[in-house]
C-alpha cells in the first residue's frame, strides 16, 4: 500500500494509454489478492501538486482482451492507493442515429450481455454480499461531470457533442455483434455498446468507489440497414481523435474533480453503501477471506 493517498483514478480504454499535462511521479504495481493490475499504475501530479492515478485497462500496448481484463485487481489496486472516485473512458459503438462517431456520452444505465466468464465480484467465497446496482454509475458523480465535461469539449473547439442519460450494453466480445443482436439491443433501449464497463462498474460499487464512464463513440455498430457492419478498421478511424479529446477533457477537469471529491458530496452515495449489503455472519467468516476482503473494504473486515 502507498502512504500517499490518491483520491481520483482514471482508467483509459482503447486508444487512451496515457494522459497529458501531468507531471510523472512514479509507477506502482500493487499485488492484490486478485493478482496484479492490467499494467503498472502511473501516479502523476496535477499543477497544484495533487496526485492522480492512471491505469490502462488493456495494458500499455493493448495486450489484454476485454474478457481477460483483471478487473478485480484493477479496482482493488486503485482502492489500495486511496482512490475514491474513478473516471473511466471507453471506446463504444453507437446504437442511435443521433449519436454519431466522435460524440461523447455519460451513460446512466447498463444492460449486461457478458457471458459469465468474467469474475464479477470480490465476494466469491463464503462471505456473501449483494451490492445495490439499480443505478450502476455514481449519479452524483455523473451529474457533477456534465458541466465540466461540456465546458471542456466546448473549449476544445472541435464541436464534440456530449449526450447524457444513455443506456450502454456491455457485450462479451471479442467479436462484434451480429446485425440481429445490434437491432435487438436497440429494441431493448440500448444507446451505446462496449465490451468493458462490466464488471468494472460492479466491482467499483463493491469497493465503495464512485464510478462514472465517459463513453466515446467510434462507430454505428451493425444495426444500420444498407451500411457496413462495424469493423476494427472503422473503430480505428475515430479512436485517435477521441483519445486526443479525452486527454483534453481529463487535463481540463481533473483538478476540479479532485477538489469536488475532497469536499465529499460526489462520494456520498457510495461511501458506506456496502454496510447493509454484506450478510451479517462475522462470527463464522473465514479469516483468510476476511483478509482478502480487507484489501478492498478495510472498513468492514478489520479485526
Ligand atoms: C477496439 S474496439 C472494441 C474494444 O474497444 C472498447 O474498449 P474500451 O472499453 O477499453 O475502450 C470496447 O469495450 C472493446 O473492448
Ligand atoms: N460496436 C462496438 N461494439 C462493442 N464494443 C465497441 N467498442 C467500440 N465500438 C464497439
Amino acid at each position: 500500500m502507498s502512504s500517499e493517498k490518491v483520491l481520483i483514478g482514471v482508467i483509459g480504454g482503447s486508444g487512451l494509454y496515457h494522459l497529458d499535462n501531468l507531471t510523472f511521479v512514479k509507477h506502482v504495481n500493487p499485488e492484490t489478492p486478485w493478482g496484479y493490475p492490467s499494467s503498472p499504475i502511473t501516479i502523476a501530479s496535477l499543477p497544484s501538486g495533487t496526485l492522480i492515478a492512471f491505469l490502462a485497462r488493456h495494458g500499455p500496448g493493448h495486450t489484454i482482451t476485454p474478457s481477460n481484463v483483471p478487473a478485480r485487481a484493477n479496482i482493488a489496486a486503485l482502492k489500495s492507493l486511496g482512490v475514491r472516485a474513478i473516471l473511466a473512458f471507453s471506446a463504444v459503438g453507437s446504437l442511435r442515429e443521433d449519436i454519431s462517431p466522435g460524440t461523447f456520452a455519460l451513460p446512466t444505465q447498463i444492460i449486461d450481455r457478458t457471458k459469465g466468464v468474467r469474475p464479477a465480484s470480490f465476494f466469491d467465497g463464503s462471505i456473501v454480499a449483494h451490492a445495490a446496482f439499480g443505478d450502476p454509475f455514481s449519479l452524483k458523480l455523473v451529474r457533477w461531470l456534465e458541466g465540466p465535461v461540456r465546458r471542456a469539449l466546448d473549449a476544445e473547439g472541435r464541436g464534440v457533442q456530449l449526450v447524457t442519460e444513455k443506456t450502454i450494453v456491455c457485450m462479451e466480445g471479442p467479436q462484434f455483434s451480429t446485425r440481429a443482436e445490434s437491432l435487438m439491443y436497440r429494441q431493448w433501449g440500448g444507446d451505446l455498446i462496449n465490451m468493458s464497463v462490466l464488471p468494472e462498474a460492479k466491482l467499483a460499487r463493491e469497493a465503495e468507489i464512485s464510478y462514472a464512464l465517459i463513453a466515446t463513440a467510434t462507430d454505428y455498430d451493425s444495426w444500420r440497414p444498407h451500411a457496413e457492419a462495424v469493423t476494427a478498421a472503422e473503430v480505428f478511424k475515430t479512436l485517435k481523435a477521441n483519445a486526443e479529446t479525452s486527454r483534453h477533457v481529463a487535463a481540463t477537469i481533473l483538478e476540479e474533480l479532485n477538489a469536488a471529491a475532497a469536499q465529499g458530496d460526489i462520494l456520498a452515495e457510495e461511501t458506506g453503501s456496502m454496510a447493509f449489503s454484506i450478510m451479517p455472519r462475522a462470527d463464522t467468516q473465514k479469516q483468510e477471506e476476511r483478509e482478502k476482503l480487507r484489501f478492498v473494504l478495510p472498513e468492514y473486515f478489520s479485526d
